[in-house]
C-alpha cells in the first residue's frame, strides 16, 4: 500500500538566543500539535504543499521565511493502519515578531523551546526529528 504523503515545515524563530518552535494544535481529532503540514494533493510536489500548508495554516509565505531546503526529515507512521509519510524541511522566520495568523483547522499555536516543543508533540519519531533540527538550527543562526 503506498503511503498517504503529506508535506510542512518546521519553523524556528530566535528569540533571546533561544530557538523556539513553532507548533499549532489541531481544533478536530484529539487536538493533536504539530508543525504546520498537510496533505499532498495530486500532481502537486511535496516541496509546493509544504508552502502552500504553511500560508494557509500559518499565514506565512515563503518570502517570509529562510527555508533551508537541503535540511529535510521524513516521518513514517500509521493513520488508521494506513501508512502515513510526512516530510518536514526546516525552515526560520526571518521576522521573529512576525504574527501568525491560524485557519480553521487549528485552535491554538505556541513558539516552544525544544523540550517543551517535544512535549507538547507527543510522539517519539517527531521528538527525534525536533532534536536533530534543533541542533542544525543553532549552527545555522551561529554561522
Ligand atoms: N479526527 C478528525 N476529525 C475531524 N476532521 C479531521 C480529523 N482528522 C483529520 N481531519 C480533517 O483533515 C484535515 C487535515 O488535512 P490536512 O491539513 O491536509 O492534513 P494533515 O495535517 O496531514 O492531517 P491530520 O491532522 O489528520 O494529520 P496528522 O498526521 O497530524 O494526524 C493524523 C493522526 O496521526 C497522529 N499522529 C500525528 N503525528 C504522528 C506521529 N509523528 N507519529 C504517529 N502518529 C502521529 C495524530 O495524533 C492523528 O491521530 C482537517 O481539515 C480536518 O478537516
Amino acid at each position: 500500500m503506498s503511503p498517504t504523503r503529506a508535506a510542512g515545515l518546521v519553523i524556528f524563530r530566535q528569540s533571546n538566543q533561544i530557538i523556539e518552535f513553532l507548533m499549532l494544535q489541531t481544533s478536530y481529532g484529539v487536538h493533536h500539535w504539530t508543525p504546520p503540514k498537510g496533505h499532498v494533493d495530486p500532481g502537486e510536489s511535496d516541496w509546493v504543499t509544504a508552502l502552500r500548508e504553511t500560508k494557509e495554516e500559518a499565514g506565512l509565505s515563503e518570502a517570509d521565511l529562510e527555508v533551508f531546503k537541503d535540511i529535510s526529515k521524513t516521518l513514517n507512521y500509521k493513520v488508521n493502519g494506513k501508512p502515513k509519510a510526512v516530510v518536514y524541511w526546516l525552515a526560520k522566520l526571518k521576522n521573529p515578531d512576525q504574527k501568525v495568523t491560524l485557519s480553521h483547522e487549528h485552535q491554538d499555536l505556541k513558539w516552544l523551546p525544544l523540550q517543551p516543543a517535544q512535549e507538547v508533540s507527543g510522539f517519539k519519531d517527531m521528538q527525534d526529528l525536533l532534536a536533530e533540527f534543533h541542533d542544525m538550527a543553532l549552527k545555522a543562526v551561529n554561522k
